[in-house]
């Protein structure tokens, strides 16, 4: 057991997975939720995932707990790192499981004390489904979680690892400006791309909504059930990713032009070329046993 009492804020899709896999991988001895929704509160209760659940204020979950995790949408980490760090008990560990860094060390820093560590995280593990029924217990299992510690060498960050390990991840160590680049080539570039291009798809003209579902290929649904994840969340994460993601989109629009352009002058050589090599990525992502046909992504063996 790596920490005796756990806070998780926010008991979503996430976080009722941490707590669930805090208990079924023994990495807790308690374990408190709190979440500001009625009816998340309700179904935390109801699921039985949690030692206490409270709606709203959490001061005393918050002073009893070794490791705090917020798991509350990206733009809300800072207004509640401010409410829950001054209950924190002097030694604690807080973390995150915000899908970018950068923005998210950025608001929560004002609020920081020096005697709590803070260690951000990312489990790069989910699916497009939001609130405490749709978490489960494996859901880390088998997949990256990536710690962005912003000091070297802390012993709270090996322990943090142990956490995560615990659950059957694995985890690596970068700095916040490297996750979210990669993330945004990796994760978020092509969330936006799945959502534009299922709005095409829907307004077209002559092709109706009934005839999208009607005629969906395998592709396009992949690409509806990216474009099904939980719109708050990823507005967030576009807002506060914005120099990355931009980067990417420009990279890839540079891409698409030039294969549009191929098509144009029916040029075969460049788009078999370029098949060829997309063809070799997913050889590479099977054969390092990352490929599911589960929702969710990063599985690293
Ligand atoms: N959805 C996914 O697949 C993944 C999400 N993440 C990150 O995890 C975090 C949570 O995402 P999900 O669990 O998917 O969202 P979710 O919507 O399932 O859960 C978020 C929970 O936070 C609660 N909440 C919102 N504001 C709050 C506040 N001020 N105080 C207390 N509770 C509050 C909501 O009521 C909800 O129950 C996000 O930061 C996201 O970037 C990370 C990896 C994967
Ligand atoms: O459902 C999917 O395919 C995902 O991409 C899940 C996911 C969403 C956000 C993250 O930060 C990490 C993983």
């Amino acid at each position: 057991m790596t920490f005796n009492t756990i806070l998780i804020v926010g008991g979503g899709l996430i976080g009722s997975s941490i707590a669930r896999a805090a208990k079924a991988y023994d990495q807790a001895k308690t374990l408190y939720i709190t979440d500001n929704s009625h009816s998340a509160c309700s179904a935390i209760e109801r699921l039985g995932i949690a030692d206490g659940v409270s709606e709203g204020q959490a001061d005393y979950f918050a002073s009893q707990a070794d490791l705090v995790v917020l798991c509350v949408p990206p733009g809300r980490m800072g207004s509640v790192a401010e409410k829950i760090i001054p209950n924190m008990k002097s030694g604690a560990v807080l973390s995150d499981v915000g899908s970018i860094k950068g923005a998210v060390i950025e608001a929560v820093t004002p609020f920081l004390r020096d005697d709590i560590t803070f260690i951000p995280a990312h489990p790069i593990a989910g699916t497009e489904y939001s609130g405490p029924e749709a978490g489960s217990a494996d859901m880390f299992k088998d997949r990256w979680c990536v710690l962005t510690p912003t000091k070297k060498g802390l012993p709270e960050t090996k322990q943090l690892k142990d956490f995560w390990q615990g659950f059957g991840s694995q985890v690596s160590i970068m700095t916040p400006k490297r996750h979210d680049i990669v993330l945004a080539t990796t994760s978020h570039v092509p969330h936006l791309i799945a959502y534009t291009l299922v709005g095409t798809a829907v307004d077209m003209e002559k092709v109706t909504a009934n005839e999208v579902v009607k005629y969906s290929a395998g592709g396009f649904r992949d690409f509806t059930r990216i474009a099904a994840s939980d719109p708050v969340m990823w507005r967030d994460v576009f807002l506060s990713n914005r120099e990355a993601t931009l980067e990417v989109v420009d990279r890839f629009i540079e891409d698409l032009t030039a294969l549009k352009r191929a098509i144009r002058w029916e040029d075969g050589e460049t788009l078999l070329e370029h098949f060829a090599k997309t063809r070799d990525i997913r050889r590479r992502i099977v054969d390092a046993g990352q490929d599911s046909a589960e929702p969710n992504f990063g599985r690293h063996d």
